[in-house]
This record gives structure tokens, C-alpha cells and sequence, in this order.
């Protein structure tokens, strides 16, 4: 069966620049897949191409079976939510999803289920030009949901949001994957992406630099797992010349604790010792994060030199 999204060698030129410079990849059904890469990368440039709204130069798309340039049906199958998502501010909420339900020939039923599952129904007959930010975003993930989407893109979709409001759009998003639907989403926020994304594209001047699940780019990159002791009370020097001894150097933290960079390789065995040492009396391991697997990739903007080239 066809994945969601295919690309092979997907190339699209502006001019000279290469905004995105033969991307090969496949998007899965029932993933949420992060997209990321630093501000010009070319995330912007692969959404467009997905919807349809620009032309690729070179190479093939293909989106839910078709090529998605001038395939106006497709993107009824397809939700999106702009970065900053504006809306005619006259209209009330239930208003606005009902006319865009109607253009998108999506069940005016939905308008309602939709406004409760993003927790606008209080505000459902309030104009949207008085709506907050955060408020603003919700109705965009609905718009974005009309229709029930086989595919949704979702591009920094919680910029203005709070912390509640973010967890409720992760929910969301999870529900759309345990129902089988694929998820592309655009962030710089690493750290609150993390735990929401089965996998990642990360793309770097136009390329892509990596591509497939956390695990196995985790895998790839054998990153040392993060142990953080705390030493019994008066034995963190004995505990350090311990370590030193072993040769396993180790950083003392201000809050206390000590910290160690364990390889993967021997981190069973390293943890199986740390546990029997009567100096220590509480030990965490954390295992790298997005962010670190971002920076082993070299992920960052590009630099002077590279820009000049
Ligand atoms: N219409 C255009 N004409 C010329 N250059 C463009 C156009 N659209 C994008 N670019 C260039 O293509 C490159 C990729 O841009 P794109 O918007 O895809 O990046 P991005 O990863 O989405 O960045 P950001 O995180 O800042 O949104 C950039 O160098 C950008 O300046």
C-alpha cells in the first residue's frame, strides 16, 4: 500500500537557491512525523509542495496516491494549519467553520463536534476578531480537522498556546494517529515535540539530513546516556576519586549531584556498579534527547562560510 507521502530526488529551485535540493523520503499512515530543520531549511517549501500550492522542479510526489500539483480534490483529504492562521474577524467561530465546511464539502455535522474537541464551544457564537491567540489557533486546528483528513499538517502549531492548551493539541494529535491518520508536523520546540513524534525529517539547507524513527536515529548516533548521581551525605569526594579511579570522569552540578556521560556500549554493567556503591544514594538515567540527536547532526543554521558558498 501506498504511504501517505513519497518523494524521491523532490527538488524545488527558486532562481539559484535550492530550497529544497533532492529530498527521498516516505511519510507513514498512523505516525506523527515531526519536520524540522533550522529557520530556511525548507520545511515551508515541502508543505507547499505537499498541498499543491507550488510546482517541484524536479523529481516525484506523491500525496495520498497522486501528485498533488493542481489536484484540487486532493486537498479535501488534506487538513493544514498555517503557521499564523488569520481568519475574517467578523464572523463567529461556528460561522467561519461552517463556510469553510461548505468549501470543503465536509459534513456541516462536524462543525459542532469539532468547536468541543477543541474547547471553543463556550466561545462557538462569539465574533472570531475577538478571539485570543491561543483561541485563534484552536479554530485553526479545527479548520484543519474538517473533513476528517487522511493527512494533516501541522506547521509550529502551537505558537501562542499555553501549557494546558498545548497538551490539549498533543491529545488531538494523538488521537488522529491511533485512528490511522498521518500527522506532519513543523517545529523548532524540540524538547515539547519529542514525546509526541514517532519519527523525524530533519532537513538542513534544502537537504534532508535524516529521516526515520527516533529510535533508529538514536540508534545511529549512539549518543552517551545521562547518569545523575547524588552522593550520600560528606561522600561526594570519596565517591568522585571512585569514579576517577575507574576512569569514568564525572561533573559535580550545582544542585548537588554528580554527572556522568555513560556510553551505550557498557551502560548496563556502569549502572549494574553505580547501584551497589553504598556512597550513592539516588541515581537517574536519561537518555539523549532530540535536541542532543539535532546537534550530532549538525542540524543547526548554516554558518558564515557555508552561507558564502
Ligand atoms: N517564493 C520564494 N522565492 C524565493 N525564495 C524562496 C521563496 N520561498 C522560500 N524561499 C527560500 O527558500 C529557502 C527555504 O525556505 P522555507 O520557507 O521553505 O524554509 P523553512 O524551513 O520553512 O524556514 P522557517 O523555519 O523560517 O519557516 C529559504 O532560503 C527561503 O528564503
Amino acid at each position: 500500500m501506498n504511504h501517505p507521502i513519497e518523494c524521491h530526488a523532490l527538488a524545488k529551485h527558486y532562481g539559484e537557491l535550492a530550497a529544497l535540493d533532492g529530498i527521498s523520503a516516505v511519510v507513514p499512515r498512523g505516525q506523527v512525523i515531526g519536520l524540522l530543520g533550522h529557520n530556511g531549511a525548507g520545511k515551508s517549501t515541502l508543505i507547499k509542495l505537499i498541498l499543491g500550492l507550488i510546482a517541484p522542479s524536479g523529481g516525484r510526489l506523491q500525496v495520498l496516491g497522486q501528485s498533488p500539483w493542481r489536484a484540487h480534490a486532493l486537498r479535501r483529504r488534506i487538513g493544514y494549519l498555517p503557521e499564523s492562521a488569520t481568519f475574517y474577524g467578523n464572523l463567529s467561530g461556528r460561522e467561519l467553520l461552517d463556510y469553510l465546511a461548505r468549501l470543503k464539502q465536509a459534513p456541516r455535522a462536524q462543525v459542532a463536534t469539532l468547536l468541543e474537541r477543541v474547547g471553543l464551544a463556550h466561545a462557538a457564537d462569539r465574533r472570531v476578531g475577538t478571539y485570543s491567540k491561543g483561541m485563534r489557533q484552536r479554530l485553526g486546528l479545527a479548520q484543519a480537522l474538517l473533513g476528517s483528513p487522511e493527512l494533516v499538517l501541522l506547521d509550529e502549531p502551537t505558537t501562542g498556546l499555553d501549557p494546558q492548551a498545548t497538551r490539549e493539541l498533543y491529545r488531538i494529535v494523538g488521537e488522529l494517529r491511533a485512528d490511522g491518520r498521518c500527522v506532519l508536523v513543523s517545529s523548532h520546540l524540540l524538547a515539547e515535540l519529542e514525546p509526541h513524534i514517532d519519527g523525524a525529517l530533519i532537513l538542513r539547507q534544502g537537504k534532508l539530513l535524516a529521516a526515520g524513527s527516533l529510535h533508529a536515529l538514536g540508534e545511529q548516533a549512539a549518543l552517551p546516556a545521562q547518569v545523575l548521581l547524588r552522593p550520600r551525605e560528606l561522600a561526594m569526594g570519596e565517591l568522585l576519586a571512585r569514579l576517577e579511579a575507574g576512569g569514568v570522569s564525572a561533573r559535580p552540578r550545582p544542585d548537588g549531584r554528580l554527572e556522568l556521560q555513560v556510553p551505550r556500549a557498557g551502560k548496563l554493567r556502569m549502572l549494574r556498579e553505580l547501584l551497589a556503591d553504598p556512597a550513592i544514594v539516588d541515581l537517574d538515567v536519561r537518555e539523549p534527547t532530540l535536541a542532543q540527536l539535532y546537534d550530532w547532526l549538525g542540524a543547526g543554521p548554516p554558518s558564515t562560510a557555508e552561507v558564502a558558498a
